[in-house]
Formats: C-alpha cells, sequence, structure tokens
C-alpha cells in the first residue's frame, strides 16, 4: 500500500483524518477526495530540495495534472508556480488567484487567440515551442508594443524509461526543438535577433511517471553544456534552467519513486557541479512537477454493483464509474491499487477484474489480480488516483464527472459539485 494511505485502528481507509466510508455516505461515488496534508508535504519537500541552491529556484505546479480551482488557491498559498497549456488553464489559474508572474505557458500548438491572452496577462514565462510559435508571438507582441519574458523548449534527445506515450525528451518528440539537427540553436537566435523576446532561459522535459534519477541527470548535464555553448556562440547569459517534471510515484507495490527533496537536491547539485565546470553564472533552477504534487493524495472511491463470473474464464467486478473519471489504465495499461474501504487489511483471495459502467469491452480499472472479495454496495477506493484523473475525465454515456472533495485535519470540503445530467446538456441548443 502507498505509505501516505490512513487507515484507521478498525482497518477503515480514513482521508486526511475522514473516514472514507463518511465521505462516500455524504457526496455519493464516484469521488475523488484528497488529502490536502499529502499535497501539501510534496511541495515542502520540493521545497526542501532546492533550499540549498544557491540561485534559488521555483517549484512550478504543472496544473495539467489536475487543474481546478481549489488547487490554484492551495498553490498561490503555497507560493509556488504553476504551468498552464491553454488558455482555459490560464484563464482558470487566474481566476484561482495565481500571480501572473508565477505563471508558465506550454503546448505544442498555442492558439493565436492563447498567445495574446497570455501576453495581455504579462505572465511570467512563455516557454517557445516551436517556429510558427515564434512568429506568431512575435507579431502578437509587435502589435501589443510589448515584450514578453520567453524560455527556449529544448527536446534534448533523452528517451526516458516510461510508457512512449508520455516520453517527451526524445528528439522525434513533438514538443520542443531539436537539438542533434540544428534547429534549437536556429531558434535560439530568431529569439535573440527579435527585440520582442527577453529570453530568460532553457527548458526541458524528458517525460512522465520516471523513477530512474539518471534521465533527469543526463538531461541537467546536457543543458548546462548547451548553455556553455550558446555563452561562447551568442553571449547568451540563461538566467533560469528549467528541467521540467516527470517525477514518478507510487501506484502499486512495484513502483518506488525517490522523495523529491532527493532528487531535486541531487540534481541542484550536478546543475552547480556543471556550470562551475563551465565556469558560467548559476541560472535559477525551476522543475515542474505535476503527478507527484497531487497524484498519491487522491483517492476515488465507488460503489461496486454488479458482479459477473464465469469459472475458470473471468471473474468482473462493475464500479460506478471508470474509464470516464479515469482513463489511464485504458490509455496507457496503468496499474492502480485497489482497496475494500470498510476493511483495509481483507484478505486479497479473490482473482478478479474491476471493470467500469462504460460501453466498453477496455473500460477496466484494474486488470485481473488477487483482491478482497467485494459485495455489491461496498465502497472501493482506488488509491493514487489524484493526477491526470479529474483533468482527463469526460462525459462518455453521458455519465457526469464526480465530484472533488479535499480533506485535511478531518474535515472535509467540497470543491467540486458533482456533474449533473442537466449540467451536461448546458451548451446544447
Ligand atoms: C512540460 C511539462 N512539464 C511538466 C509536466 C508534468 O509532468 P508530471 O506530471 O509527470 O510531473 C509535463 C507533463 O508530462 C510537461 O509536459
Ligand atoms: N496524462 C499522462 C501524463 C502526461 C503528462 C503531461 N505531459 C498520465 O496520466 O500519465
Amino acid at each position: 500500500m502507498p505509505n501516505k494511505t490512513e487507515v484507521h485502528n478498525n482497518g477503515q481507509l480514513k482521508i486526511g483524518g475522514v473516514p472514507a466510508l463518511n465521505l462516500a455516505e455524504k457526496y455519493g461515488t464516484p469521488l475523488i477526495a484528497y488529502d490536502v496534508s499529502a499535497i501539501k508535504q510534496q511541495i515542502a519537500s520540493f521545497k526542501k530540495g532546492l533550499a540549498n541552491y544557491p540561485a534559488g529556484g521555483r517549484i512550478i505546479y504543472a496544473s495539467k495534472a489536475f487543474s481546478a480551482l481549489a488547487m490554484y488557491r492551495l498553490a498561490a498559498k503555497e507560493d509556488i508556480g504553476c504551468d498552464v497549456v491553454s488558455g482555459g488553464e490560464l484563464y482558470a489559474a487566474l481566476a484561482g488567484g495565481m500571480d501572473p508572474e508565477m505563471i508558465e505557458f506550454h503546448g505544442n500548438n498555442k492558439l493565436p487567440e492563447e498567445l495574446e491572452y497570455a501576453v495581455k496577462q504579462k505572465i511570467g514565462c512563455i516557454v517557445v515551442d516551436n517556429f510558427h510559435e515564434i512568429e506568431l508571438l512575435d507579431k502578437i507582441l509587435a502589435a501589443h508594443h510589448t515584450t514578453a519574458k520567453v524560455a527556449l523548449r529544448v527536446a534534448p534527445g533523452i528517451e526516458a524509461e516510461t510508457h512512449k506515450y508520455i516520453a517527451t525528451g526524445q528528439s522525434n518528440s513533438k514538443f520542443g526543438f531539436d537539438l542533434d539537427s540544428g534547429q534549437a540553436q536556429q531558434a535560439l537566435k530568431a529569439l535573440l535577433d527579435s527585440p520582442h523576446f527577453d529570453v530568460i532561459g532553457l527548458h526541458c522535459h524528458i517525460g512522465s511517471q520516471i523513477f530512474n534519477a539518471e534521465g533527469f541527470e543526463m538531461a541537467a548535464v546536457k543543458m548546462v553544456k548547451l548553455m556553455k555553448r550558446w555563452s561562447e556562440e551568442f553571449g547568451f547569459s540563461a538566467r533560469i534552467l528549467n528541467l521540467g517534471g516527470g517525477f514518478g510515484i507510487h501506484y502499486t507495490e512495484s513502483d518506488q519513486p525517490l522523495k523529491p527533496e532527493i532528487i531535486v537536491a541531487s540534481l541542484s547539485q550536478t546543475v552547480q557541479t556543471e556550470i562551475q565546470k563551465a565556469g558560467l553564472e548559476l541560472p535559477e533552477l525551476w522543475v515542474e512537477p505535476g503527478r507527484s504534487l497531487v497524484g498519491e493524495a487522491g483517492t476515488t472511491l465507488y460503489t461496486v454493483g454488479s458482479t459477473k463470473k464465469v469459472p475458470g474464464l473471468c471473474n468482473f467486478v462493475a464500479v460506478d464509474g471508470g474509464m470516464g473519471d479515469n482513463i489511464r489504465p485504458a490509455l496507457y495499461g496503468a496499474a492502480y491499487t485497489a482497496l475494500l474501504a470498510k476493511d483495509t487489511n481483507a484478505p486479497r483471495n479473490e482473482l478478479a477484474t474491476i471493470v467500469g459502467k462504460y460501453c466498453e469491452s477496455g473500460d477496466v480499472l484494474v486488470q485481473a489480480q488477487m483482491l478482497p472479495k467485494f459485495h455489491a454496495d461496498d465502497i472501493l477506493a482506488l488509491l493514487s488516483t489524484g493526477a491526470y484523473g479529474y483533468s482527463m475525465a469526460s462525459n462518455y454515456n453521458r455519465n457526469g464527472r464526480p465530484a472533488v472533495v479535499f480533506c485535511e485535519k478531518a474535515k472535509d470540503q467540497l470543491v467540486i459539485k458533482r456533474e449533473s445530467y442537466a449540467d451536461m446538456l448546458r451548451n446544447e441548443l
């Protein structure tokens, strides 16, 4: 079980000090319940990792992991930044009280209106991803007689050990400028040649759900080498170095994540050593964790409904949610840990597959494995669903998206209402 799972002494699951069964009773299911102190602990751990880095740094919450007003409010309160990848996320971040200066904008195809919105809001950094964007942004800035702080996104040519859908650092990634072909260099030149860009630094992101520190270290070394080369070639001095996010979390027993403070402290040490060797000025160090801030803090509570057993063939346990509130198993074959909320120590002696209620055979939440015996009306808890669950949710089959509740110090607060049938028709004419 993930080490953050709270279990009452009678074996019942608790989230942020609140019994899971009470939450299910009060708000209904499916329900995504966050343990807020677990989010705060992760933020504190990232901050600790950067604490001894002399040039300082920034923790930037990758808000695609869970873009909710409550989460932006929490990020603002905790004094961290956030990244956004669309006008919609930018709007939500601002509505949640994020300081525009602490917002960073990513994306491989930012729309003209999204760029204009970011420019007007004077956000802290636009991470420039491709030549089309450079042209577009240059025109927008000229039209507004202004400048923008930008960072150049480089695909550093590092193949992260993760699912191929979520690896982004390799040369053939759709994100960022390739190094080996010379495109990254050409892009930097274009940015430096325009009076509209204040190029604050460089960015890379090698992928997501990565456990091995080696990939991050390699990226850091490569980026500093690049800083050295471009300092000599263009007299360019990067004030910030952004090494992206992608820090892995615990979904099942086989996942062994490193503590953020350990991985970030080690990365910051590598950057210092390499910068010193290169004889450059130390840049600020930025990191962009998404999953690792919110993933393990979230638990989805479902109610068990039908079961289907065909001896020797299958044993399905169906819950009242599924691929609409968690697409990750269907999309990436992602694995999760399931518990019986009323008795987390229940023996796991039943081979079963947990499926959802959607009209798809691929609507599987947990592939066949040894599980506790579930009966109709039991509350089933799926752990570590706090990242890329709600934010990737859909209304497939006209199922409303679940409610979301924040729990802390034994108190619960509804932060997103359950979507009703009427909500799902609100845009239809
Ligand atoms: C540019 C960038 N930064 C940060 C992240 C956050 O990644 P994670 O949620 O794995 O930390 C992503 C997503 O992979 C990303 O594309
Ligand atoms: N959504 C993905 C990760 C993509 C990260 C964003 N670039 C996941 O659930 O694992």
